[in-house]
C-alpha cells in the first residue's frame, strides 16, 4: 500500500534504534479496546522518551541596538526617496529584532510606508497590520498607520475597509502630538479622501451582480435539515449507509446545502481567515502576534479563535506543524478537539466520548440526537461519522494513536489539565477525530477570479480543509450522480443532481476518481489506499471503458427503446451542433436543454455512451459557474 503520510516511519524508526519495536503491532492488536491501544502507545513513548519535555524553541534574536541602527538607516534612504533600499534596511532591522518589542513594530510601520511609495499596497496593508497588532507601536503615531491602511486599501478598490480605516483614524487623533492647527487640516483631508470612498461604493454597489439563492428540492429533510426533503437514509449491502432517493429527482435539482462542522487553512496559507467558519479571503490577515503563524481577517476573529482553544494551541503551533502524519489533519484534529473541549467542559466531553460505541448503535442512526435530527453543527454527529479506524492496519494505527499521543502531550505542556483517569479515553477520542477527518475531510479550493483581488494573482490551490458531515453521507461512485455546485471556493457547499435519479435510486458523489478518466484498476487501487473500501459502483461492476474507448455511435446495440431510435438519433445531431457552436462558458445559459438532452438519453440509451458523457461534463462545469455564494442555508419556501 502506499503511504501519503509525511514522516511515516518516525516513530517505528526511533523504537528500533532502541532495539524495542519487537512485536508492537502484535501486542496493539491485542489491546482490547481504543482506550488500552492509546495508553500502551503513551507508555512506550514515554518509556523511551520519545516525548519533548519543554516547549521553548532555541531563537536567537534580540538585538535592539543593532535594529535601532538598521532602521535609522532605513529612515535616511526613505527620505532620498530611495524606498527600496529603505524596505530592504526594513526588512534587516526586522531580522534582528524581537517580534513584540518596539523595534520591530516601528520597523513593521516603516516597511508599510516604503512599500506604499512602490505601490505595492497589499504588502503595505500587511505590514500596517502587523504594525497595528503590536502591543508596543507608540499610540501618538497609531493614526498615521491607519490613515496608511485606507490609503493603501482605496488604491486596492476597498472601498468600505478604506473608510473603516479612515474613521479609526480620526478616532486615534487625540493620541498625536500634533498641534491643534496641524490637526484640524489633517481631519479635513481625511473627511474628504472618505467621503469619496463612499460615493466609489455606491458606484461599486450599481455594478455588482445579484446572486443566485438556493433552495433544496421538496425543502428540508425532517430530520436531516442539510438534505433534500426527496431523499432517505437507507443501509445497502456493499456500501453500509447510502442516500437514497424517494421521488424522481431531476438534473439540477439541489439535493444538499450542507455547512463545514470544523474548518481550517490548507497548509500555511496567508490569505484566508484561519478562525474556524470565517474562510474569508483577505490581503493582508492579521498574524497572531504570539505565535505568528496563525492568520485573522480581523481582531474579533482572533479574540474568538483565542477564545476557542487558540490559548491553548498557541504556544504548541510549531511543535504541532512539525508533527509527522498530515499536518493540516493533525492541526484540524486539534482545533475540533479544543473547540469541543473548552465547549462542554472535561466531564461532558469525556462522558460523551466514553459513551459513544459504535458497534452498539444501528448504524442508520449513527449520529443522530436524541430527538431524532442529524446536524452538521452536533459534535456527536460528526465523530460518528464513518471512519476506518477499524479497518486500518495496526502499523498505520499504531501511527495514528503515536500522534494523538504527541498532540495531548504538547496540550499538557501548554497547560491543560487532564487527570490520569481521563486519559485513555480522551487520547482515544483524539485517535477517533484524526481518522475520522482523514477519512472524510474536503479541501475547499479556489480558483474564482471573485476571490482574488488582482486577475494576475489568481489562485488555483486548495486554501481550507473541512469536514461536511451531512454531506459525508453520501457514498462513493466512479459514475456520480450528484455533483458540488457554484464557486469551488464557497464554504457552504451545495450538492446538485447532474443527472436523471428516479425514485429508490442510491444518489452518490464522486470520491475524486471518476471512470471515463481513471480505468478500472487505478480506481480500485485508489479507493483502497486511500480509503480502504473495494469501489462497488456500477461502472467498476461493468468495467465500463473510459473515455476514449467509448461507444461514440447510435446503434441496435445501445438503444434501449426501439421506437425512440429516430428522434434520439436526430437529438443527438443536434446536440453535436450545439457542442461544437456554443462556448463552455456559455453553457450556463442552456442548462434546461442540456437537462432535457440528458434525460432523453438517460431513459432511452445504454451507457456508457460518449454524448452523454459529454453533456454530463457540460452540466457538471455549467453548475460549477451557475451560483454564488449566497446561500441561506436553513431557509425554504
Ligand atoms: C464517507 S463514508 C459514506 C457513508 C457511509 N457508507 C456510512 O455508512 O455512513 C465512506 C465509506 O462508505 C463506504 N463506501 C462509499 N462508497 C463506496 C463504494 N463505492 N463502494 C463500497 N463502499 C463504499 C466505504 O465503507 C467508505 O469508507
Amino acid at each position: 500500500m502506499e503511504i501519503q503520510y509525511d514522516n511515516f516511519l518516525h516513530y517505528s524508526t526511533r523504537l528500533l534504534m532502541s532495539d524495542a519495536l519487537g512485536d508492537i503491532y502484535v501486542e496493539l492488536s491485542k489491546q482490547k479496546s481504543a482506550n488500552s491501544r492509546f495508553m500502551f502507545t503513551r507508555a512506550l513513548l514515554r518509556k523511551h522518551k520519545m516525548l519533548v519535555t519543554t516547549l521553548d524553541v532555541d531563537i536567537e534574536y534580540n538585538h535592539p541596538i543593532l535594529s535601532t541602527s538598521l532602521r535609522q538607516n532605513g529612515n535616511a534612504f526613505f527620505k532620498a526617496k530611495l524606498y527600496a533600499v529603505a524596505a530592504d534596511m526594513y526588512t534587516k532591522s526586522l531580522t534582528g529584532s524581537d517580534p513584540s518589542a518596539e523595534c520591530y513594530a516601528l520597523a513593521m510601520a516603516n516597511r508599510s510606508a516604503a512599500h506604499f511609495h512602490m505601490g505595492q499596497y497589499e504588502h503595505c496593508l500587511e505590514d500596517a497590520r502587523c504594525a497595528l497588532v503590536s502591543d508596543n507601536y507608540p499610540s501618538k503615531l497609531t493614526y498615521k498607520l491607519y490613515e496608511r491602511a485606507g490609503h493603501a486599501e482605496r488604491m486596492l478598490g476597498l472601498f468600505e475597509r478604506a473608510k473603516e480605516s479612515y474613521a479609526v483614524c480620526l478616532t486615534r487623533l487625540d493620541e498625536s502630538d500634533m498641534s491643534a492647527e496641524t490637526k484640524r487640516k489633517f481631519k479635513v483631508a481625511i473627511e474628504m479622501v472618505a467621503a469619496e470612498c463612499e460615493e466609489l461604493m455606491a458606484v461599486q454597489k450599481r455594478t455588482m451582480k445579484t446572486s443566485a439563492v438556493e433552495h433544496l428540492v421538496g425543502g428540508k429533510n425532517k430530520n436531516i435539515p442539510a438534505l433534500s426533503a426527496f431523499v432517505e437514509l437507507k443501509m445497502s449491502k456493499n456500501m453500509g449507509r447510502g442516500v437514497f432517493a424517494t421521488r424522481d429527482i431531476n438534473p439540477g435539482d439541489v439535493v444538499a446545502i450542507d455547512e463545514p462542522y470544523i474548518c481550517g487553512p490548507f497548509s500555511n496559507t496567508t490569505s484566508v481567515c484561519h478562525y474556524n467558519g470565517c474562510l474569508k479571503f483577505e490581503i493582508a490577515l492579521l498574524r497572531c502576534p504570539k505565535c505568528f503563524l496563525v492568520y485573522y481577517c480581523n481582531k474579533d476573529c482572533m479574540n474568538k479563535d483565542y477564545k476557542d482553544g487558540h490559548h491553548l494551541e498557541c504556544p504548541i503551533m510549531h511543535l504541532i506543524k512539525s508533527t509527522p502524519g498530515i499536518t493540516k489533519i493533525n492541526q484540524l484534529a486539534m482545533k475540533w478537539f479544543l473547540k469541543a473541549y473548552i465547549k462542554m467542559g472535561l466531564k461532558k466531553y469525556y462522558s460523551i466520548v466514553d459513551n459513544f460505541s459504535e458497534s452498539k448503535i444501528d448504524p442508520i442512526t449513527r449520529g443522530f440526537d436524541e430527538i431524532g435530527q442529524y446536524k452538521s453543527d452536533n459534535f456527536l454527529t460528526a465523530y460518528s461519522l464513518d471512519c476506518n479506524e477499524n479497518k486500518i492496519s495496526m502499523d498505520v494505527l499504531f501511527f495514528f494513536n503515536c500522534i494523538a499521543v504527541d498532540m495531548l502531550h504538547y496540550l499538557t505542556l501548554s497547560g491543560l489539565i487532564i487527570p490520569e483517569c481521563y486519559i485513555g479515553t480522551v487520547g482515544a477520542s483524539l485517535v477517533r477525530i484524526l481518522t475520522v477527518l482523514d477519512l472524510n475531510s474536503r479541501k475547499l479550493n479556489v480558483n474564482a477570479p471573485s476571490v482574488s483581488y488582482r486577475i494576475d494573482r489568481q489562485l488555483s490551490t486548495p486554501f481550507a480543509l473541512t469536514l461536511y458531515p451531512t454531506i459525508s453521507l453520501f457514498n462513493h461512485s466512479c459514475d456520480a450522480n450528484i455533483k458540488r455546485s457554484g464557486e469551488i471556493s464557497d464554504r457552504i457547499r451545495v450538492m446538485k443532481a447532474v443527472q436523471p435519479i428516479p425514485k429508490g435510486t442510491q444518489l452518490y458523489c464522486t470520491y475524486g476518481i471518476m471512470f471515463h478518466i481513471h480505468d478500472k484498476e487505478s480506481r480500485q487501487r485508489v479507493c483502497n489506499d486511500r480509503f480502504n473500501f473495494k469501489c462497488y459502483c456500477e461502472p467498476c461492476i461493468k468495467n465500463w471503458p473510459t473515455f476514449l474507448c467509448m461507444e461514440i455511435k447510435l446503434s441496435t446495440l445501445n438503444i434501449l427503446n426501439s421506437s425512440m431510435e429516430d428522434t434520439v438519433a436526430s437529438e443527438c445531431i443536434k446536440f453535436v451542433e450545439f457542442s461544437e457552436l456554443v462556448e463552455p462558458k456559455d453553457h450556463v445559459q442552456h442548462l434546461n436543454y442540456l437537462y432535457s438532452f440528458i434525460k432523453l438519453l438517460y431513459a432511452n440509451v445504454r451507457r456508457p455512451f460518449r454524448l452523454y458523457e459529454d453533456c454530463l461534463k457540460m452540466i457538471s462545469n455549467a453548475h460549477s459557474i451557475s451560483t454564488k455564494n449566497t446561500i441561506s442555508l436553513y431557509e425554504h419556501p
